[in-house]
């Protein structure tokens, strides 16, 4: 498992030493991480990338060559350094498991400890959680489009770098991908890996028809030719469908064809024509090329005759909202157990920090379907049998009440005093769990454009200490 302790803004390690050099290493801070704003206009976001923040926390150390490195830049003192040699994180971590849908303002972690550690969590924290919260969303989007159809994975040449491509396969499949042509995020997820051929394989042999014989004698059983070389309906499909029902003349099943180019709605029903009046009507038609929710959902609607959907680009990258911008925000300090609540003025309404240590419940009518979410504070019961009025909490007046509900309460205990209390689901657990998890959602929140707004709310106790808070801000500031 990959150490990346040193994966931190120095800023993170100067505010460290200063908290050292000052006595106050040992306070205790809460931080919560949370986005303000859901991305791709959506109406939801799909938490993920706890796994990864797991692995971080239990390999957090400093090497001796960190050390030295640290040492080299002559900003830090020895005894600070001293105290990151054998630096451990033992603090309390809350998450909300991976594949679950989540909304803007909602703590999707809550990291309790001293403030000489809780402080150096939040960069690789919110760039593990940020990334693979943005993809497993994205993904989710453009499965939701395919509806029904498979989406592999194919964009690991084009992602932001390495992890990005590891990371991201891992993320989409969490968001419902398939499968992931990346055969490093196969190994390492246990995704399955899955693929065609490039044009360079058709380009290697004398004729499309050779290279299409010599793949099918390579591989019977996995052969979804690439027809658009030359040309699509003039010479990829025959010659696919010559291979094609010479490989089932021995008894092979093939697979079908893939088109990576050109109007990908009339060439596949073209194609699927052919197959079928050749007889291969079991062919499964692949489209590839430039694809995201947004052409996968237009060439559907057109009714294309395609079975599975290769994404590459658009997904791995999140191109059409490049960014998650979730923020690490103190909401309590204190010592010894004993906590205050702390709270974060900005003349945006929407940066204002919700204080105080939360949790996030969310309220389920009788047929399950989630009705909305109350960020509440800690200690606070909802009673079930009882009417629960619930207000927005900049428009005040826009109330709804909740009766005959069920809550459940998101955020699950991780860490507890450094250790790791929760078992970490395998990733095709988490898939299962995030395709249920979205089936709680109304169609409404889930369309990809111009959604249903899902209702999050503070809970009463919880606006209240925040009025009050900016309230006793707003005096001290006048008195000064
Ligand atoms: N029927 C369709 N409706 C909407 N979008 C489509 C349709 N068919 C293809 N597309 C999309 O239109 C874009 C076409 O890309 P482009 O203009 O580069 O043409 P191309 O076929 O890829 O050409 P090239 O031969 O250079 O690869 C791609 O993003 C593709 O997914
Ligand atoms: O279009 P994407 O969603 O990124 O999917 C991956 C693309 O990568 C491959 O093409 P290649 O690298 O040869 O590039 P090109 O076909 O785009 O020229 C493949 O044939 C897809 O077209
Ligand atoms: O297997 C494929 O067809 C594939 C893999 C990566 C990128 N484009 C296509």
């Amino acid at each position: 498992m990959e150490n990346r302790t040193m994966l931190t803004d120095l800023y993170q390690l100067t505010m460290m030493q200063g908290h050292l050099m000052n006595g106050s290493q040992n306070k205790e801070a809460v931080f919560d991480v949370y986005f303000r704003s859901l991305p791709f206009k959506g109406g939801y976001a799909l938490a993920a990338g706890l796994e990864q923040v797991v692995e971080y926390i239990e390999n957090l150390s400093f090497k001796e060559e960190d050390l030295a490195y640290l040492r080299s830049l002559n900003l830090f003192n020895e005894e600070f350094i001293e105290e990151l040699g054998s630096f451990r994180f033992t603090g309390d971590i809350d998450a909300i498991p991976e594949g679950t849908p989540v909304f803007p303002y909602e703590p999707l972690l809550r990291v309790k400890g001293r403030i000489f550690e809780t402080q150096l969590l939040e960069t690789a924290i919110l760039n593990l959680v940020n990334f693979e919260t943005l993809i497993a969303t994205k993904a989710s989007r453009v499965v939701s489009a395919a509806d029904g159809g498979a989406v592999m994975e194919f964009g690991l040449r084009r992602a932001q770098g390495p992890d990005a491509g590891v990371l991201g396969a891992r993320a989409a499949f969490i968001g419902g991908c398939k499968s992931t042509s990346n055969v490093q995020a196969g190994m390492r997820y246990g995704i399955p890996v899955s693929g065609t051929q490039a044009h360079s394989w058709i380009q290697c042999f004398p004729s499309e028809l050779e290279a299409f014989r010599a793949y099918a004698r390579t591989f019977p059983d996995l052969c979804l030719l690439l027809v658009d070389t030359y040309n699509v309906l003039k010479s990829g499909v025959p010659n696919a469908i010559k291979v094609g029902l010479e490989l089932e003349a021995e008894g092979h099943h093939f697979l079908g064809i893939r088109l990576d180019s050109g109007d990908l709605t009339y060439l596949s029903k073209e194609a699927r024509r052919m197959l079928d009046e050749a007889g291969l009507k079991e062919a499964i038609i692949v489209a590839s090329n430039d694809l995201d929710e947004e052409t996968i959902f237009a060439i559907r609607t057109q009714g294309a005759a395609i079975n599975a959907w290769g994404v590459g680009t658009n997904l791995i990258t999140s191109k059409s909202n490049p960014t998650l911008g979730g923020v690490y925000k103190l909401a309590a300090e204190g010592e010894q157990g004993d906590f205050q609540p702390r709270l974060k003025v900005s003349e945006n309404v929407n940066k204002i920090t919700n204080p105080g240590i939360k949790k996030v419940v969310r309220f389920y009518d009788r047929a399950g379907k989630a009705m909305a979410d109350l960020i509440a504070l800690e200690d606070e019961v909802f009673d079930e049998g009882k009417l629960l009025t619930i207000f927005d909490p900049i428009q005040t007046w826009k109330r709804k009440t909740l009766r005959n509900f069920k809550t459940r309460e998101l955020l699950i205990p991780v860490f507890r005093d450094g250790n790791r209390v929760y078992k970490l689901p395998d990733l095709q657990e988490i898939q299962g769990y995030a395709q249920k998890e979205l089936g709680t959602l109304w169609d409404e929140v889930k369309r990809l454009t111009n959604p249903h707004r899902y209702i999050v709310d503070l809970s009463a106790n919880l606006f209240e200490l925040k009025q009050q808070l900016l309230l006793t801000i707003h005096n001290d500031i006048k008195e000064k």
